[in-house]
């Protein structure tokens, strides 16, 4: 008899009931809360009378909408503004723990929520927010879900789901020089396309994930949403452990011993089959750039614009040639030769340690292109606090970066960071849409030293020539 995946193991443990039509009625262990997709479904609540079921197993903080300078702060707009209020608000009134913009553990929901250890392997873990998937590189069931399902989790610890398809990913072979798991997920990403894991869960595995830390696995984890699939996973291994020990929310003592023994378990049996396949062979990639508006449209950073009348399938066509016209980009230029106003080194993406670590070791000592503005928004304030114990402040404001406070920032155009028209920008978010940073603004979507090397020259370029 076939085993089980990682997938189907933790969905197995959480099933409460099960309907005739194939649905699960699945139990929630945790909940993360943001101030943009919350307000619907605090509302709901109020107006059904109910009260959350399990307030501890709850957390909220305004990511999206905060303005990362917190000095004599202004909301980007009223909407920003009433969305943060509303928040605290609606927190307070339910008792659910409430981490402000002021506060030493705030940050982005999908940085803090590994942090504080809430996030934690074996678990159910759901936020209103599609990226939500990051959380699965802890062995735990991460998804987003929408506003009423939010309503649904306050009230019952509940939510009705379809069991997805899984897919396993085997990623093989080193990390070549210069490469990072941002371009490992970007190339997985144009190859399967972004709906190559739609109704699939995605289980990240093979011989490059050992070396893998947590911070690359949340990463690579992230961006399984911009795959089509909204739940990506890592098993546990003896790095997710040492991880979380000793993190604020995770158990201690006794109840960590009990847990490892049971964490342990947290692995795809040997004999359990996936429904489908990808392999990227980590060891023969470049750093990757997207260069279109969706993160699908994305090459080596040694290629060239393609050209829309070599796309055999008319309607790709189309879509190429509306994306190069909205990225101002002309077929058969070298993605190395694009000039760049912005670079933003930030959020949940690639706004961990290890990321400004990455980008400081490219800028140290050296100055950024004077036609570029770059700004450095740490994930969360742990990130920042840590980031200026080592000095990394200090590295990107002496070559001419802000050095900002934690929140989503300019990877979305919810606050005061964004482009404006025409303004191109290497980023090292997730998400490259028509407007995303801002109306009419350009996105290049690269990994931290990428962006940082970008920065330095003022064009896209190849960071292996500037390590
Ligand atoms: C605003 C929020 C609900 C949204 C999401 O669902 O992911 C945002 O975080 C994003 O990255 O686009
Ligand atoms: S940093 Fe960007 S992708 Fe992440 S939650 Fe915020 S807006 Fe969404």
């Amino acid at each position: 008899m076939a085993g089980k995946t990682l997938y189907e193991k933790i969905w197995d443990a959480h099933v409460v009931r099960q309907y005739d039509d194939g649905d699960s009625l699945l139990y929630i262990d945790r909940h993360l809360v943001q101030e943009v997709s919350s307000p619907q479904a605090f509302a709901k609540l109020d107006d059904d009378g109910h009260k959350i079921r399990k307030p501890e197993n709850h957390i909220a903080l305004p990511d999206h909408a905060v303005p990362t300078i917190r000095k004599n702060a202004t909301f980007a707009d009223g909407l920003a503004a009433r969305q943060v209020e509303r928040l605290r608000a609606n927190a307070i009134n339910h008792n659910v723990e409430y981490i402000a913009p002021d506060d030493q553990r705030h940050g982005i929901v999908h940085v803090i929520g590994p942090e504080l250890g809430f996030t934690l392997p074996g678990t159910t873990l759901v936020c209103g927010d599609s990226h939500t998937c990051t959380h699965g590189a802890f062995g735990c069931l991460a998804f987003g879900i929408g506003a009423s399902e939010c309503a649904n989790v306050f009230s019952t610890q509940t939510l009705r789901q379809k069991r997805q398809k899984t897919m396993q990913v085997e990623l093989s072979g080193p990390l070549p020089f210069g490469v990072t798991v941002k371009d490992i997920i970007l190339s997985l990403i144009s190859q399967i396309g972004a709906d190559g894991g739609v109704g699939h869960a995605l289980e990240f595995t093979g011989s490059t994930i050992p070396h893998l830390s947590m911070h690359a696995r949340m990463t690579l984890c992230n961006m399984a949403i911009e795959a089509g699939s909204r739940v990506g996973m890592v098993a546990v291994d003896d790095t997710t452990l040492n991880f979380l020990k000793d993190r604020p929310y995770a158990p201690k003592g006794a109840l960590w011993d009990l847990a490892v023994e049971n964490w342990r378990t947290l692995k795809s049996d040997e004999t359990a089959v996936y429904d489908s396949y990808a392999l990227v062979d980590v060891s023969s990639l470049e750093p990757q750039i997207s260069w279109g508006t969706s993160p699908e449209q994305t090459s080596g950073v040694t290629a060239h614009i393609p050209f829309p009348q070599d796309e055999p399938n008319l309607d790709r066509r189309r879509k190429l040639k509306k994306s190069l016209e909205y990225m101002g980009l002309t077929p058969g230029t070298a993605l190395r030769d694009i000039a760049i106003d912005r670079v933003f080194i930030g959020s949940c993406t690639n706004g961990r340690l290890e990321d400004l670590r990455a980008a400081a070791s490219v800028v140290k000592g050296k100055h950024i292109s004077k036609n570029v503005s770059g700004m450095v928004v740490p994930g969360s304030a742990q990130t920042r606090a840590a980031a200026e114990e080592e000095g990394l402040d200090k590295i990107f404001l002496d070559a001419g970066f802000e050095w900002r406070e934690a929140g989503c920032s300019m990877c979305v155009g919810m606050n005061d960071d964004r482009l404006s028209d025409k303004q191109r920008c290497a980023s090292t978010s997730n998400r490259n849409f028509e407007g995303r940073q801002g109306q009419g603004g350009r996105t290049h979507l690269v990994s931290p030293q990428m962006a940082a090397a970008a920065a330095l020259t003022g064009h896209l370029t190849d960071v292996r020539e500037h390590i």
